[in-house]
């Protein structure tokens, strides 16, 4: 089990190096318009999973939202102060 920021700091560590094999660098590679399609179809999944797949899909769901949000926020070079700062 990871935390919001330990899932940012690692995807930003994927970013920097870059290793073989991390789906994180392929989706960096692929661009903003392919990750936003990406954040947009997990956010269905999780409004689809809420109503009606019950709290188990619906939290997996979630947390691949989240993911692709990261993705987004380190393709657009925020870092989580920049977004926290609106929270
Ligand atoms: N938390 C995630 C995570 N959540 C979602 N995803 C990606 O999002 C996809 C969502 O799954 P779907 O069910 O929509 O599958 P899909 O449509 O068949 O997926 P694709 O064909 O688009 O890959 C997964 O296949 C992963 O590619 C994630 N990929 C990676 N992580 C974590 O990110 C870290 C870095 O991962 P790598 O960059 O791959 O090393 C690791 O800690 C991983 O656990």
């Amino acid at each position: 089990m990871k935390t919001f920021d330990e899932l940012f700091a690692e995807l930003s560590d994927k970013a920097r190096t870059r290793p073989e094999g991390s789906g994180t660098v392929r989706q960096l590679d692929a661009g903003v318009h392919a990750i936003g399609k990406k954040l947009i179809e997990e956010a269905a999944e999780s409004w689809m999973a809420a109503e009606h797949e019950g709290k188990d899909a619906t939290a997996l769901e979630i947390s691949q939202l989240l993911y692709h949000a990261q993705v987004l926020m380190i393709a657009s070079g925020l870092s989580l102060d920049d977004v926290y700062a609106h929270l």
